[in-house]
């Protein structure tokens, strides 16, 4: 599903945080990776979503080598990834209601009114009712807007979910309840994951696998 090979990747070219790091998740399968605060774990999982472009390394999703990055990937193949984030807060957009926030990237790819229904089952299933998909997210808790999050990243059926940090700021209920719906849906549609975290006990359990950072893969 996801190849990562020999990837250098960071913010300065003189400086990369990641070098020659390799990792593979196959297809349905869960990959947790594990490492020290800063090492570059983040950077990884933004390569791995098709965010942020690697300075050197290979990547190859679902069996096709990604050449272009961002808005400069393939739809499709952005599409196939649906990726949640540490901070809920700086991932939403603020205008948007948690009912739009989840149903957005239908919008962006013209299907909002055929995906409608998916987009209130996701809302049912992460537990949002009616009254806290009407407010933005200013006006709910972390927890509340990482519901949201997760129903947005999972509404054009990845094959491959990355989540990274996802339940750092949850407490333990919210954690347990969107670790079980990103289960649910990967037994559904046996979709991959890769979960980034520092939670040795959550990963162990949640994943099929788990890897420090750098990866024994290289
Ligand atoms: N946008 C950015 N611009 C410049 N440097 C950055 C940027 N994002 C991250 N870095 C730096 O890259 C390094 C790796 O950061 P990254 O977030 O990938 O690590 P991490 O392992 O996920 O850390 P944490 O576990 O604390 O989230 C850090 O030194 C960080 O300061």
């Amino acid at each position: 599903m996801l190849e990562l090979s020999r990837i250098t990747a960071g913010y300065d070219r003189r400086a990369p945080v990641i070098r020659d790091v390799s990792l593979t998740v196959a297809d349905g399968e869960a990959v947790g990776l594990l490492g020290p605060s800063g090492c570059g774990k983040s950077t990884l999982a933004r390569v791995a979503a098709l965010l942020h472009r690697p300075e050197a390394g290979t990547v190859r999703l679902a069996g096709e080598t990604v050449r272009g990055y961002r808005f400069r990937a393939p739809r499709a193949l952005r599409t196939s990834v649906g990726v949640v984030f540490q901070q809920p807060r700086l991932a939403a957009d603020p205008r948007l209601t948690l009912r739009e926030l989840i149903v957005e990237p239908a919008a962006a790819t013209g299907r909002s009114r055929e995906l409608a229904g998916r987009a209130a089952e996701l809302a049912e299933a992460t537990g949002l009712g009616a009254s806290l998909l009407r407010r933005r997210p200013h006006e709910v808790s972390d927890g509340q807007l990482q519901r949201a999050c997760v129903a947005r990243a999972l509404l054009l059926s990845p094959t491959l979910l990355v989540c990274d940090e996802m339940t750092a700021m949850l407490d333990a209920s919210t954690t347990a309840a969107l670790v079980a719906v990103v289960e649910e849906y990967r037994r559904q549609h046996d979709a991959a994951l890769l979960a980034v975290g520092h939670d040795r006990v959550l990963l162990r359990r949640w994943c099929d696998r788990v890897t420090e950072f750098p990866t024994a893969e290289g």
